[in-house]
């Protein structure tokens, strides 16, 4: 007899599901992450439902795309759509066998009452606290932990937004008045300083939200914010005694977001306007210009989700500022939460509209979902126009509004794209899934910053890649001459659109002599980086020939016909573009970090001469313009990165966008995704797509499930 035979698990009730689950591992539909933990589930409760196992699977699956839960109603509507099976909306041809059974037939005939029935079991499922790896709250079904995020994350905002701040005490009430005024000199009678009321609204209390498009002056606000905050602190005490300056820390999510942060605040606070101020250089020189990543200010530590900074040891600091707060998911926010001391404030900036973090939890998109109507109380108006002396439409208020929503301020007014701006009318009609407006925009030609082109042959790709393709562009004929003047109130000369050969030739052209000393190459990596800036592809997809894995070695092959790469060795080539795709503590290098590849001298024992090794050079992201040089073998988890996501492109910024949509709709391109592509563009974008998948993409929102909107909604402050 055959001895596996005893080895092999009896046949179970699970067994046809977990057959089924396989095939959607091998086609791709499933992390085997996800069949595991059903499995494993199947394993310690041979009695479930498979409904349940098959609820846990999904649960999970739901977690690698984003959501903190699967919304039971949403599966049963329309599965496909909701669990994004298959994914990209394109089913992969079977090489063999029948094509897999998707989840709308296992699905089927099944109602919501049943699966709740189904997930009726002791050990396996509660409502609420407990042990069991699963929790079942109303339609929402979670794997524990994300629950437990969701729940300390909506209490410690509860907590917050219920803290009032010295501040905004009764008694500070006139010296609040008096600072709001010295930063905000220049009153527009007609329209709301959206700004001034952001700062107010974010002194209130212990926890607010300051959202707004590009541009709208995020960064400009907080640093005035922190100036009447310092302000008001070291003048504490009355005249002549002096105060204790606030302990103030900035962050972003990614290397990426702090780098650009840093780059902007420093002359932000140089240019801040605090002649009114008796105090203004021990002011301006209170407010802190470096700019660190989450994992860095909590301390992160290799091999564990757990921080150096915790509810057992706090950070050391009175207010923390964190930037590009769309990108934070659950797990994190938590972990900032769990760190922050008790009677610390935090102060949240982002873009409510982009995409939310790859990771589970659109905490962001969450918690503005109001933003946009405002939902201020008349308490709130009132305190506001006592503080700020502005008004605004009495249609923002609501004596309804939920103590979050006092906490939440957007800003309305962009300030860095001008009334003729292609990009900014983009984005606008973008977000309001203004179909139409966004044709006619493109159509009129009127706009000198915004191309379109389609189809997307070989020759076009190639033009927009290798030069920008700027003939696409109104009133531009070549890549050459002057470019155009901004329209907006800084005239700012901006160069000519370019693609990617603008950094390949300053590469070859500016590279030193092989004995030159290494400053001289520390100059030239940071030229290099800069002008690879000036150019970013940003595609939809990961997958397919439009997608970054069939789109990054086509667009090498185009670079390298036209003479501007050299032949690879081992994948590696002077020129090569590198995206970081996972935190390597040991490296210093974080998950979004981009790098590129640069030949340096190296002299090795046995030889007398330096010869050239590849090395590659990353901005060092603290504000001083170092280079991170690193040995490519060190690099475990990078990829080429000609074509980039637009996920991952979040918290970046390009002289030159340009966004390439798929050929076919798919569930993956949509508004905000196209926003978010859009908006990476500094000065030109072009976008390379078919009006009827533009059009689809526009109309198509991103959905994510979680439950922390309705919580905060729920809960009693
Ligand atoms: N009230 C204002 N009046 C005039 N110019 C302003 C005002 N506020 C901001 N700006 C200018 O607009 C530009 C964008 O401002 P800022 O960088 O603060 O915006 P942001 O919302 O942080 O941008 P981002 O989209 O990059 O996050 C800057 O050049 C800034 O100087």
């Amino acid at each position: 007899m055959n001895a596996t035979v005893f080895l092999r698990p009896l046949p179970t009730r699970h067994a046809p599901l977990l057959a089924d689950l396989d095939t959607w591992v091998t086609q791709g539909w499933l992390r085997a992450l996800d069949r595991s933990f059903a499995a494993f589930l199947a394993q310690q409760a041979p009695d479930a439902d498979p409904l349940l196992i098959l609820g846990a699977a999904l649960a999970s699956h739901q977690l690698g795309r984003g959501h903190s839960c699967l919304d039971l109603r949403a599966a049963l509507a329309n599965a496909g759509q909701a669990l994004s099976m298959p994914p990209e909306g394109v089913a992969r041809a079977t090489t063999e066998g029948s094509p897999p059974t998707p989840p709308s037939a296992l699905l089927a005939g099944v109602t919501l009452a049943k699966w709740h029935k189904a997930l009726k079991h002791r050990t396996l499922v509660s409502a609420g606290p407990g042990t069991t790896p699963l929790v079942h709250v109303g339609d929402r079904l979670y794997l524990r932990r994300y629950w437990q995020y969701e729940q300390s994350v909506s209490e410690a905002i509860a907590q917050r937004v219920a803290m009032p701040t010295p501040a905004a005490a009764p008694e500070a009430q006139a010296s609040l008045a008096e600072s709001l005024d010295a930063l905000f000199q220049h009153r527009d009678g007609a329209n709301t300083d959206w700004q001034k009321v952001a700062c107010a609204i974010a002194v209130r209390q212990g926890f607010s939200i300051i959202t707004g498009g590009p541009g709208t002056g995020k960064t400009t606000t907080v640093v005035r914010l922190l100036a009447v905050l310092q302000h008001l602190a070291l003048s504490e005490g009355g005249d002549g005694d002096k105060g204790r300056r606030l302990r103030i820390r900035l962050a972003a999510p990614t290397g990426k977001a702090a780098a650009r942060l840093n780059e902007s605040i420093a002359s932000a606070v140089a240019n801040l306007p605090l002649a009114a101020l008796a105090d203004a250089e021990a002011v301006r020189a209170a407010i802190p210009t470096e700019v660190t990543t989450v994992h860095r200010l909590l301390g992160s530590r290799p091999d564990t989700r757990h921080f150096r900074h915790n509810a057992h040891n706090p950070l050391p600091l009175d207010l923390l500022v964190l930037d590009e707060a769309s990108m934070l998911d659950l797990e994190m926010m938590d972990s900032v939460f769990a760190a922050l001391p008790p009677q610390a404030a935090l102060i949240l900036l982002g873009d409510k509209d982009q995409l939310a973090s790859v990771e589970a939890g659109a905490v962001l998109g969450d918690l503005c979902a109001r933003a946009d109507a405002g939902h201020y109380t008349v308490d709130t108006a009132a305190w506001l126009q006592a503080v700020t002396g502005e008004l605004f439409d009495a249609a923002l208020c609501d004596a309804k509004g939920t103590p979050l929503d006092q906490a939440v301020v957007k800003l309305r007014v962009s300030h860095r794209f001008s009334a003729s701006s292609g990009i900014g009318k983009l984005a606008e009609a973008v977000n309001a899934g203004d179909g139409p407006a966004v044709r006619r925009i493109f159509d009129s030609r009127k706009h000198a910053d915004i191309a379109h082109r389609w189809p997307i042959d070989d020759a076009s790709l190639r033009r927009l890649v290798v030069d920008g393709a700027p003939e696409g562009f109104a009133g531009m004929t070549t890549g050459q001459g002057p470019g155009r003047q901004d329209a907006n109130s800084n005239k700012r000369p901006v160069p000519p659109p370019v693609g990617y050969r603008h950094y390949l030739t300053l590469m070859r052209e500016r590279q030193p002599a092989i004995d030159a000393p290494q400053p001289a190459f520390d100059a030239w990596a940071q030229q290099v980086l800069a002008a690879y800036g000036k150019f970013q592809l940003l595609c939809a997809l990961r997958s397919g020939p439009q997608g970054v894995e069939g789109l990054n070695p086509r667009i090498a092959g185009l670079l390298r016909a036209e003479g501007l790469l050299e032949a690879e060795h081992g994948g590696w080539y002077p020129g090569r573009p590198v995206l970081v795709t996972r935190n390597d503590y040991g490296l210093g290098l974080m998950n979004g970090d981009v790098g590129v590849t640069l030949a340096l001298p190296a002299t090795l024992p046995s030889e007398k001469r330096p010869r050239w090794t590849l090395r590659v050079a990353f901005a060092t992201g603290d504000g001083t313009g170092s280079i991170h040089w690193v040995l490519p073998s060190r690099l475990r988890a990078v990829e080429t990165v000609f074509a980039m996501t637009v996920h991952k492109s979040q918290g970046s910024e390009f002289a030159h966008t340009a966004l390439l949509l798929p050929d076919r709709a798919s569930p993956i391109v949509t508004r905000e995704l196209v926003y978010t592509g859009i908006t990476r563009a500094r000065d030109w974008f072009t976008l390379a797509a078919a009006p009827e998948v533009l059009e689809g993409a526009i109309g198509r929102r991103v959905d994510r499930v979680g439950g922390l909107a309705a919580r905060l909604a729920r809960l009693d402050y």
